[in-house]
């Protein structure tokens, strides 16, 4: 769609006089897309980019830019024939794309870009190889879902991709197939693709799908582990053909002297969880994601980008570094998942959150179910407090070593867990299978965050539920996730969504720090024999502590 269909569907209905404007295209006199600096580089680009949320949850500008996006002033002006004088083909090719156009409204899709190839309705009409058909219904994907119908078709094209899918719709598969078609077969020229996901964890499981997915062509798919990392050689990753990775595993490599690793044969870039690898900050990923893009110097290099949540930043970063690329969004921007049963439960303060669990755990818990905590040392809390509840429980969070890590997600997908307490380590990404229930125990400090951890539940068309808790303190920061659970269907009371609104500092500020919370812990005070003042460690009542070397208290294993 160029500006001039825009602004007619703008002003459909509107008249206008004749003037000695007439001849101009209107639309090129929108302001609304202010001008971009020459190239934005990833370091230049803080200032540019905006909240990931405004206070309704969702950017309305932004929501503004992505409509007019595609509007640039200097694009050719298209001289429009009268109907009765177009040729039978050019009418043709008019009602094929109304078709095209149609087909997406109905499946919600949007897209941005020019000479966008259609979407698919199965996997049997992509023109692919069989034996990548035949591995994706072995994987048990029959049909492909909403956003693998469009990306899959822009990608085998060699198009560069900005997608945005609600969270569990498939995007992983929406990149690796399109990838698989294009890396071929194993060539030992060193690593032709490379995904970037922001946690090992989500590495692994993609490495997985990638596995899965290319069955039978004997690629070598490598994930960067630790013990790698010390003694990682260059001539190993010449065996290699797609690299999983997080940045800061990845740029350890590119620092070596002399380096380790090449990207220069890079051929596909895909930067999964996009906006959370470009966000600013403390710990953020961006300056590593700029020392990855440089490395991967193929000037034929092309990069595909995918969250379900986006940034202005991103947006404007693709336009700037992208070359034709194509924008994809399925459903609302930044929204949460529509499968899943949402609610706010007001707990009066941080005591009434385990009386709050328990009460759920008394009236029936359905595993598996993930709660979500604002910090490690909570995770630890909450750990100590539900191990002598009788449920099987573990936690995982970034302090935990590797293999404990792997351990416990492990026995999570296995069912020996129930439930998992994990920070925001887990929010992004992670694929567990039937999450019944999410529980935000404290509460999530922006929507997007918000978006991300419900989203663990309600995947590959199932449904879910959450629920998250909020205190006394919290109320003020409710009205941005009450917007978030509105848009998506579920009920929210009127009041929350008209709670005063918090500035935009304050907001920033929650994002990057969680507020200060009291210890989980209900241990009587004379009971409490050393509580260490971060809360880490909680000594045992003393018939508890024989019970669990006999190994009668079920729980996991923290340390
Ligand atoms: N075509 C399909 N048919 C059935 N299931 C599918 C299909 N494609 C993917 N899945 C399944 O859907 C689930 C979610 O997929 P995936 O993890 O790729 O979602 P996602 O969109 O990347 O989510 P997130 O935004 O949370 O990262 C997975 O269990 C995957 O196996």
């Amino acid at each position: 769609m160029d500006a001039f269909d825009i602004f007619k569907k703008l002003t459909q209905g509107a008249r206008f006089k004749r003037n000695s404007t007439r001849s101009e295209n209107p639309a090129s006199t929108f302001t609304y897309k202010t001008a971009l600096p020459e190239k934005v580089k990833l370091e230049d680009a803080e200032q540019s980019q905006a909240q990931p949320e405004s206070d309704e949850g969702v950017d309305v500008d932004e929501k503004a830019l992505t409509l007019l996006g595609t509007i640039t002033s200097d694009k050719p002006k298209l001289k429009r024939k009268k109907p009765s004088k177009l040729s039978n083909e050019e009418r043709e090719k008019i009602v094929h794309e109304q078709a095209v156009n149609r087909t997406r409204n109905q499946l919600h899709i949007n897209v941005s870009g020019s000479d966008i190839p259609e979407p698919i309705v199965s996997f049997d009409q992509l023109s692919i190889p069989t034996d990548l058909i035949v591995n994706l219904k072995r994987a048990g994907y029959n049909e492909p879902t909403t956003i693998q119908k469009q990306c899959i078709t822009v990608m085998l094209e060699g198009r560069q991709v900005l997608a945005c899918a609600p969270t569990g719709s498939g995007k992983t598969a929406a990149f690796v197939v399109p990838l698989i078609h294009h890396l071929k077969g194993p060539q030992r020229k060193g690593f032709r693709a490379v995904i970037v996901c922001p946690t090992r964890e989500l590495a692994r499981q993609t490495q997985r799908e990638c596995l899965l997915l290319s069955l039978g062509r004997g690629f070598r798919i490598h994930v960067i582990h630790k013990k790698a990392l010390t003694q990682y050689a260059p001539k190993s990753s010449q065996k290699f053909d797609l690299l999983v990775t997080t940045p800061n595993s990845l740029c350890y490599l590119l620092k070596q002297e002399p380096p380790v690793i090449s990207l220069a044969n890079v051929e596909w870039l895909i930067i999964d969880e996009a906006d959370k690898l470009f966000e600013t900050g403390l710990n953020s990923f961006r300056d590593q994601m700029e020392e990855i893009l440089l490395a991967c110097s193929n000037k034929d290099r092309k990069i595909g980008m995918f969250s379900a949540t986006l940034t202005t930043f991103v947006d404007e970063w693709c336009k700037e570094n992208m070359a034709d690329f194509v924008r994809i969004t399925v459903g609302q921007k930044n929204a949460a998942t529509d499968l899943v049963d949402q609610q706010l439960l007001f707990v009066g303060n941080e005591g009434g959150k385990l009386l709050a669990f328990r009460d759920i755990v008394r009236k029936g818990l359905q595993p598996p179910v993930l709660v979500f905590v604002q910090s490690k040392d909570r995770a630890q809390q909450l750990f100590s407090e539900l191990i002598f509840d009788g449920i099987n429980v573990d936690a995982i969070h970034s302090d935990r070593t590797q293999t404990q890590r792997d351990n416990t997600v492990r026995c999570f997908r296995e069912g020996k867990i129930w439930v998992l307490i994990c920070t925001e380590l887990m929010a992004r990404g992670i694929d567990f299978k039937g999450v019944n229930l999410v529980i935000n125990y404290d509460f999530p400090t922006s929507a997007i965050s918000y978006i991300h951890r419900v989203g663990r539940a309600g995947r590959a068309g199932r449904s879910g539920k959450a629920i998250t808790f909020f205190t006394l303190e919290d109320t003020v920061n409710v009205r941005s996730i009450a917007h978030v659970i509105r848009q998506s269907g579920c009920e929210v009371p009127e009041y929350m969504l008209t709670i005063k609104k918090r500035s935009k500092r304050k907001l920033k500020k929650l994002k990057s720090r969680a507020p200060r919370r009291e210890l989980i812990n209900t241990t009587p005070a004379y009971q409490l024999d050393k509580l260490s003042t971060n809360g880490r460690y909680v000594k045992l009542p003393k018939g508890d502590e024989k019970k669990k070397k006999k190994g009668t208290v079920k729980g996991g294993n923290l340390k």
